[in-house]
């Protein structure tokens, strides 16, 4: 397997992500659901997380503890559907920044089209995860992580909700040093660029569009 590709096989969240696929998930259910799992999600995606050594106090003497290295991590998220797991994150990362990168998918070309890119200061010393549920035909990712390399993070995460063989293809040939979270890789993509088996449209069921 791709050495940038992590499959996140863990039982809850692919318990989870059953329950999000299923068609009559309610919107608020579907909500939830993303939230527990990416809090799941930035479990692992920290897992390799540089620590330094920092002098306390316990109650009883001093030591030397670990802690993340650098300056807050920066949780990039790709509107709408993004936002669906920001939530989670920030439960487990309560003070991570947050960046928006707005971005739709034109339904005729399947291309990205931006309209809003905010992040925070001192970019250079920041780890950054990229959130976006779907990664389809991988444009709308590739299209958020180019805008970002502008910055010049220190690193950059992508993670996902679900996937598939083109969207991995199509966004390690213009990014190929940037890890891909997914506990999902799915068969392939229909004629309108939809993720089968999927889940349909993310942004809608989070927000109840549809
Ligand atoms: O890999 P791609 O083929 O680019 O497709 C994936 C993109 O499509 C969805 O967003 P959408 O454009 O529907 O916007 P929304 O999040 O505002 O609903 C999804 O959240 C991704 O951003
Ligand atoms: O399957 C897909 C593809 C793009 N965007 C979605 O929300 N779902
Ligand atoms: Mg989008």
């Amino acid at each position: 397997m791709n050495a940038q590709l992590h499959l996140i096989d863990h039982p809850l969240i692919q318990h989870k992500l059953s329950l999000m696929r299923c068609k009559d998930t309610s919107t608020k259910n579907f909500r939830q659901l993303a939230r527990e799992i990416s809090a799941l999600l930035a479990y692992e995606l920290t897992r390799d997380m540089p620590t330094q050594t920092v002098r306390i106090e316990t109650p009883l003497e001093a030591m030397d503890a670990r802690m993340i290295d650098g300056k807050k991590i920066v949780l990039a998220s790709i509107l709408r559907a993004g936002n669906g797991l920001l939530e989670g994150m920030l439960d487990i990362l309560p003070s991570a920044r947050v960046g928006h990168i707005g971005l739709y998918r034109n339904p005729g070309t399947l291309e990205a089209v931006e309209y809003y890119f905010k992040m925070p200061q001192d970019m250079a010393e920041r780890d950054v995860i990229v959130l976006d549920p779907m990664l389809a035909t991988g444009n709308s990712a590739a299209a958020a992580v180019e805008r970002l390399k502008a910055c010049r993070p220190r690193s950059i995460r992508f993670v996902c909700l679900l996937t598939c063989p083109e969207g991995i293809a199509r966004f390690h040939q213009q990014h190929p040093e940037v890890p891909i979270f997914t506990p999902a890789i799915d068969r392939g993509l229909d004629e309108h660029g939809y993720i089968v088996p999927g889940l349909g449209d993310a942004g809608d069921r989070l927000f109840g569009t549809q």
